[in-house]
């Protein structure tokens, strides 16, 4: 057997049939839907006559346009009509295919890049498809996770297979360790910031190295989800310890016989020492400072203590009139700091930053403190369990105090499709993934950093450094 990557061992292993060069049939072990990119896909199903080839490998959750107001869950209930008869669609099509799925009023509902990792469905080894580009984030768990088109959907869910181009592979080593303040979203910031937003267009990123396996389970989750922002097509972490412990905590279907064999066999699951990479990038994580982006797009950041680069700092004619549409839309001018830029708002959530370990974060740092009075600030956990949790830990009655609103679960104000969303020109502290134009509301200016960082934003009213304003 030829050296070769863990992604390569993941692809082949999952390989029905190899249909050309470029492309395979790939088996999907398991496929998550949510109810904004699967209504096409059902129709469709239904219009061939159709049936779900396999409903026990697929689930769904309602997370994009739910609203987040702290009703109970018993009483949630989507006041806008388009998102009510998605929703609402989205639990028939589900129900006639017998298709677990966590709706509305499910204490269990949440994001769906939260929920089913925390439910222990997400097992290393696997191939798990969903149409949310966010899907990477399972290579955190050493799965093969990415998003699909509405049209694949209906293949997947027709045959439980998909036709896939293979990526080549890009290898990211990250030595030494984070320094104190600094988090894996300072990292995958710091690495956007360097490789661009298409730096790793085609690839399917592999990490490794001192910081990357320092890492826990939720931090590697942050740092897989974000790598779509560079572009990549995959991002993976070989499974260790860390990894078999979290998923094994979470598993309820395996009996202790079937955990041991399976951690066996996970470990196994790791690239071929001599296996070559198609392109390999090197960093040190001792240079990683806070992030904070200053634009438009993933790739525009800078560490906090820096300023909003001159046009001329911009690489040909292209770049440059990017960097001004992007400044002229977010309101800030070449040369400005980025400490003390003043905030409106500040949002905790997302699939990259709105599970448990994010939510202790921020209450360690507003802990006995107050959000400024100018300033309005929502954490909106990532699932009714981490909301339990949050609320059992003590830890949502810190935030209470400090003056942010306790929400319900959802993707809320990452994307405001909802009714959590910006004001035209208002500026957020986010812990979201994308600071795209509108994002969060028309007119909305986004700056994305970690949640430790958008906490001290909240207290100080301003972006600050964490690292002097707050111990760290
Ligand atoms: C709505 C969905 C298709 C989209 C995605 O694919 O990522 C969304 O989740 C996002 O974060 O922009
Ligand atoms: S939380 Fe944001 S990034 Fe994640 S799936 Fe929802 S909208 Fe997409």
């Amino acid at each position: 057997m030829p050296a070769t990557t863990l992604y390569r061992k993941l692809v082949d292993s999952h390989t029905v049939e190899r249909l050309d060069v470029d492309n395979v049939l790939l088996y999907v072990d398991l496929h998550i839907m949510n109810e904004y990119t699967s209504p096409q896909a059902f129709a469709g199903l239904a219009q061939r006559g159709l049936r779900v080839r396999r409903p026990h490998q697929q689930m769904g959750v309602v997370d994009h346009v739910i609203p987040t107001s702290p009703m109970p869950i018993a009483a949630r209930t989507i006041n806008i009509p388009p998102a009510a008869r998605q929703a609402a669609n989205f639990s028939r099509n589900c129900a006639e295919q017998r298709i677990k799925l966590f709706d509305v009023r499910d204490p269990m509902q949440g994001i769906e890049h939260v929920v089913a990792p925390e439910l222990g469905l997400i097992r290393p080894g696997m191939v798990v498809l969903c149409g949310d580009s966010h899907t990477t984030t399972y290579g955190a768990l050493g799965a093969l996770g990415f998003g699909i088109g509405t049209s694949e959907v209906e293949h997947v869910l027709a045959t439980q297979t998909l036709v896939y181009r293979v990526a080549k592979d890009m290898r990211i080593q990250v030595d030494g360790r984070l320094p104190l303040g600094t988090t894996s979203k300072d990292l995958i910031l710091h690495i956007i910031a360097k490789i661009g937003a298409q730096g790793a267009r085609g690839y399917a990123v592999e990490y490794v190295g001192e910081a990357i396996t320092a890492l826990s389970a939720e931090a590697r989750m942050t740092l897989c989800n974000m790598t779509v922002e560079a572009g990549a097509r995959a991002a993976l972490i070989a499974p260790d310890a860390i990894t078999s412990d979290y998923v094994c905590e979470r598993i309820c279907d395996m009996d202790d016989t079937a955990l041991a064999a399976a951690r066996a066999a996970w470990r196994q699951l790791r690239t071929d020492a001599s296996a070559r990479f198609d392109a390999e990038h090197r960093f040190d994580a001792s240079e990683v400072a806070p992030y904070v982006t200053w634009g438009t797009s993933p790739d525009q950041a800078l560490p906090v203590n820096g300023t909003v680069p001159p046009l001329s700092d911009a690489s040909g004619d292209i770049e440059k009139a990017t960097w001004h549409k992007a400044l002229d839309y977010i309101g800030l001018a070449p040369g400005t700091p980025i400490e003390g830029i003043p905030i409106d708002r500040v949002f905790i959530g997302s699939c990259t930053n709105a599970r448990i370990e994010d939510l202790r974060e921020v209450a360690r740092v507003v802990r006995g403190r107050k959000v400024a009075p100018s300033v309005r600030a929502m954490v909106v956990p990532g699932s009714g369990l981490v909301r339990d949790q949050a609320e059992r830990e003590g830890i949502a009655q810190v935030l209470v105090e400090a003056g942010f609103e306790w929400r319900q679960p959802g993707c809320s104000m990452c994307l405001a499709m909802n009714d959590d969303v910006l004001a035209p020109g208002e500026r957020c502290a986010s812990t979201t993934n994308r600071n795209f134009e509108g994002r969060q509301g028309r007119g909305s200016r986004t700056h994305l950093m970690s949640p430790a960082m958008a906490a001290a934003a909240a207290i100080a009213g301003r972006i600050v450094d964490i690292r002097k304003e707050f111990r760290a």
